[in-house]
């Protein structure tokens, strides 16, 4: 689950992604819901059977209480095997990685773009001894920019250095066009270079690169279906992208005449529509009168990816 605890910032990076709806709001979020307590974020993770959670923002240590409350309930919850980690642009100090012990299994830093130069003298490499000191596990996880190859004399003081592929943000076009980047192909939202920037690393097994090709498909797809598994209704067909797709009626003239026709457990009622498998309402759209179409969208009432009327859906 990726558990966002606030949309502040102390920090500006040009690069930033946050969309204008999160950047700078105090407001949590637990994947795409907005929530305002720990025992939702759990039943978030509960709907989706989570093994671990990512907590980010924002800067969550700028709400180091809210870390440690929601961090400890959902280790009180689902035993110490739920990995945690947390993404920070702060290097956490003695006393804030004292609170984080025990919740929080590994921290992730990400050091200003120009401090990379002279990261050996930095507080989060500082950070990263101490850390490792106390037993978490530590590194750096940084998106790919022009001079990421200083990182490299880091890598002994850390467990890993992760490389995000620069990704275009509404919020950031403006910066990245001042800086004569731009997207790499109309498809996705990375931009041209990074695979040149991160060839100035050594091939070493600490270092890994995460495309944005596989973090919008592959992520967003493995966790859709883990959504999908727990939610979907019995009459719910789960697509291997992790959507469902199901038929709505919108009944026209009485509907207990409609509901007759139908078994018991083949359809739930929302907002006055009848909602069914899709191949149900398929075969019986001669007898049920109203309007008919299939609908996919992301698990657990989330976006409608299309709407198909039926009969064009259909075809006999
Ligand atoms: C948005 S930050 C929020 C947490 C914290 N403030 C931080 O910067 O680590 C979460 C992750 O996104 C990465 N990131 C920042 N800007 C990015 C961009 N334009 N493309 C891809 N990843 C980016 C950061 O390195 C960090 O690992
Ligand atoms: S530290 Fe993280 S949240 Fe803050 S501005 Fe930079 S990328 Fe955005």
């Amino acid at each position: 689950m990726v558990l966002f605890v606030t949309g502040r910032c102390h920090r500006t990076c040009w690069y930033c992604p946050l969309s204008r709806e999160r950047k700078g709001q105090d407001a949590i979020f637990a994947n795409e819901q907005k929530i305002t307590s720990p025992s939702e974020a759990i039943e978030v993770a509960e709907s989706m059977s989570a093994l671990g959670t990512g907590i980010t923002g924002g800067e969550p240590l700028l709400v180091l209480d809210r870390v440690v409350e929601y961090a400890k309930r959902l280790k009180e919850h689902f035993g110490p095997e739920h990995q945690i980690h947390l993404y920070t642009g702060i290097a956490p100090d003695e006393p804030a990685l004292r609170r984080l012990q025990g919740l929080v299994d590994e921290i992730r830093l990400h050091p200003p773009h120009e401090s990379w130069p002279r990261i050996l003298e930095t507080d989060f490499a500082r950070s990263a001894i101490l850390a490792r000191q106390m037993g978490f596990v530590i590194g750096i996880e940084v998106p790919a920019l022009p001079g990421i190859g200083a990182l490299a004399v880091a890598l002994p003081l850390l467990d890993f250095l992760n490389i995000n592929e620069l990704e275009w943000g509404e919020t950031c076009a403006a910066a990245m066009r001042e800086r004569g980047l731009e997207l790499a192909d109309g498809l996705h939202n990375a931009v041209k270079g990074a695979a040149d920037w991160v060839k100035e690393l050594p091939d070493d097994p600490k270092v890994h690169f995460c495309s944005s090709s596989f973090k919008d498909s592959v992520q967003l797809r493995e966790r859709l279906k883990r959504i999908a598994a727990n939610t979907a209704r019995p009459f719910d067909e789960v697509t291997d992208d992790g959507t469902v797709v199901y038929g709505v009626l919108e009944p026209a003239g009485d509907l207990d005449a409609i509901l007759e026709i139908l078994d018991e457990d083949e359809y739930a009622i929302c907002d006055g529509r009848v909602e069914m498998a899709w191949w149900v309402l398929a075969d019986l759209r001669a007898e049920l009168p109203g309007k008919k179409y299939v609908i996919e969208r992301y698990p657990n009432g989330g976006m409608v990816v299309e709407v198909t009327p039926l009969d064009a859906a259909i075809k006999d």
